[in-house]
């Protein structure tokens, strides 16, 4: 059964952990969204912020009053210059105690317009599909990620805690839809 939060019917494809699921907070929304081409896909360094050093999607916070896909459209115009037909490829529930949980429409892309430049926030890169930086990235991108190059929608929670500037994964679950 999928956890708290997650709504709809989903097929498990990956789950672990051991705390209990942590309790609801108020919701904040946010964005992500990637370009896959040629069998290559680009990501962000994040230079600052939240995730900082990892290598994410393009986005950020929904503005009020904005639409996940504005939102969406203007982060990847802001971050990385470029404008896209986005589509939505699935949720992801980013549960941190004490924090507002965040909810994460994450959308993909196969053709662009712009010329992709390094922003404030972004350092953009290619990667083969083959050598995702999976050890660089946030802990749940390994079992997703994949679902979105297969184009399969999916859903999933990540709970984790704060140790410091470090947030350590506690329980997660991840399914596709059926
Ligand atoms: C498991 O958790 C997460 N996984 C992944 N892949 N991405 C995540 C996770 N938690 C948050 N994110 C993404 C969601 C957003 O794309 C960014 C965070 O956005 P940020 O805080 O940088 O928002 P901005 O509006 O761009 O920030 P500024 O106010 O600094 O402009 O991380």
């Amino acid at each position: 059964m999928p956890p708290p939060g997650i709504f709809g019917d989903w097929e498990l494809t990956h789950t672990g952990g051991t705390s209990d699921w942590f309790p609801v907070e108020e919701t904040r929304y946010y964005t992500n969204a990637f370009l896959i081409q040629n069998a290559k896909i680009l990501l962000g360094y994040k230079k600052r912020g939240l995730g900082i050093h990892k290598y994410n999607g393009f986005g950020g916070k929904v503005e009020p009053d904005e639409s996940t896909v504005a939102a969406a459209a203007r982060e990847l115009l802001e971050e990385a210059g470029i404008s896209a037909p986005l589509e939505h490829a699935g949720t992801l529930l980013f549960v941190v105690p004490g924090n507002k949980w965040a909810h994460i429409d994450i959308f993909r892309a196969e053709e662009y317009s712009g010329t992709i430049i390094e922003s404030d926030e972004m350092r953009p890169e290619w990667f083969d599909a083959s050598q995702i930086p999976f050890d660089n990235m946030w802990d749940t991108d390994r079992y997703w990620l994949p679902l979105l190059l297969a184009k399969h929608p999916f859903a999933g929670r990540a709970d984790f805690e704060k140790e410091g500037d470090s947030y350590i994964l506690k329980r997660w679950w991840i399914g596709k839809k059926t």
